[in-house]
């Protein structure tokens, strides 16, 4: 088995957080890490909103190219990145330990005040605008496009008064301090995978090194639970561009995974949600079951209407 692992990440702080992370995991079990950068087409466009931009993947398929060359052995995800299903020679071989799965509001403002009638936050998420609708229907969103540090030079530059973001991002690059607010996952529900990264390889990958980059970097509890949360999205059909949401958490004795899954119209109005457990070796099935009732009752019009409003648009 050979020991020298090359890990494809994208260039942004927070990415190379992750592949940093997942280098000293690989390094700790012996193995020599290298870390090599690949640009994808998210990190490119950056004046139009993910759901413009259209195509699922726009963070991965640099990467995924890279796994199929060989030029490297796995790559590095945001699992929140990872489009529901991956093409057939490629395998998701881990997903590391999970970090808080919030949603935030970060802002230069100590005392914020959410309920402020001109409050305008920036976000450029399908799901947290339609979210922000529903819950704080006096906000009024932005744009909020570009790496984290681009963001909040935009929120420095006053574009608006703070900033919604994942908690772990924010944790990740040690912006704490700017956490005004920490919005319950109650009410805004993560996306799937969030907070959580996801190491992709070749099917193709020598399987005695697959099995050893497995159990040096994967956490079953949250594989577990992103198994279910992944099955919910892709019965969806619903990319990143998707109001959808779901959030998968495990019984204290691991035994039973619970699935709190839905889906939001883009005004905030229509909110179909849906709470199921199931025990753990069945969570495919749930993701699947929940999805599908969420889709029966009334997420198909709203899936429907979405795609009407694009293709006008
Ligand atoms: N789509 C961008 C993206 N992908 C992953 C994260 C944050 C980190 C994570 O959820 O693991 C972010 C930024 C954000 O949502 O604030």
């Amino acid at each position: 088995m050979k020991t020298s692992i090359r890990i494809g990440t994208r260039g942004s702080k927070l990415a190379l957080w992750q592949a940093n992370h997942v280098a000293d995991q690989l390094a700790a079990a012996g193995l020599t890490p290298e870390i090599v950068i690949i640009t994808t087409k998210g990190d490119v466009v950056l004046d139009r909103s993910l759901d413009k931009i259209g195509a699922k993947g726009v963070f991965t398929e640099e990467l995924e190219e890279g796994l199929r060359t060989g030029h490297v052995d796995i790559a590095v995800h945001s699992a929140k990145d990872v489009q529901s299903s991956i093409p057939a020679d490629l395998e998701l071989l881990a997903f590391m330990e999970r970090e808080r799965v919030n949603d935030v509001i970060v802002s230069f403002d100590p005392n914020l005040d959410l309920q402020r009638p001109d409050l305008v936050l920036g976000t450029s998420s399908t799901r947290r605008k339609a979210m922000l609708r529903r819950f704080l229907p006096h906000a009024t969103t932005a744009e909020a496009r570009g790496n984290l540090q681009t963001r909040l030079r935009k929120l420095e530059e006053g574009q608006y008064h703070g900033l919604v973001l994942a908690y772990a991002g924010v944790h990740r690059m040690e912006y704490d301090k700017l956490i005004r607010h920490v919005l319950p996952e109650t009410q805004y529900v993560p996306a799937t995978g969030q907070g959580s990264v996801a190491i992709e390889c070749a099917r193709s990958l020598d399987p005695e090194l697959k099995a050893h980059l497995r159990r040096s970097l994967d956490h079953p509890a949250t594989h577990a639970c992103l198994a279910t949360e992944r099955a919910f999205l892709r019965t969806m059909e619903g990319g990143c561009s998707i109001p959808s949401f779901a959030l998968a958490t495990l019984s204290a004795d691991g035994q039973h995974v619970q699935l709190h899954g839905g889906l939001i119209s883009l005004d905030g109005q229509e909110f179909i949600e849906e709470a199921q457990t199931a025990p753990v070796a069945q969570g495919e099935a749930l993701g699947v079951r929940v999805a599908e009732n969420v889709l029966a009752r009334g997420g198909q019009q709203i899936l429907d209407s979405i795609r009407r409003e694009r293709s006008e648009a």
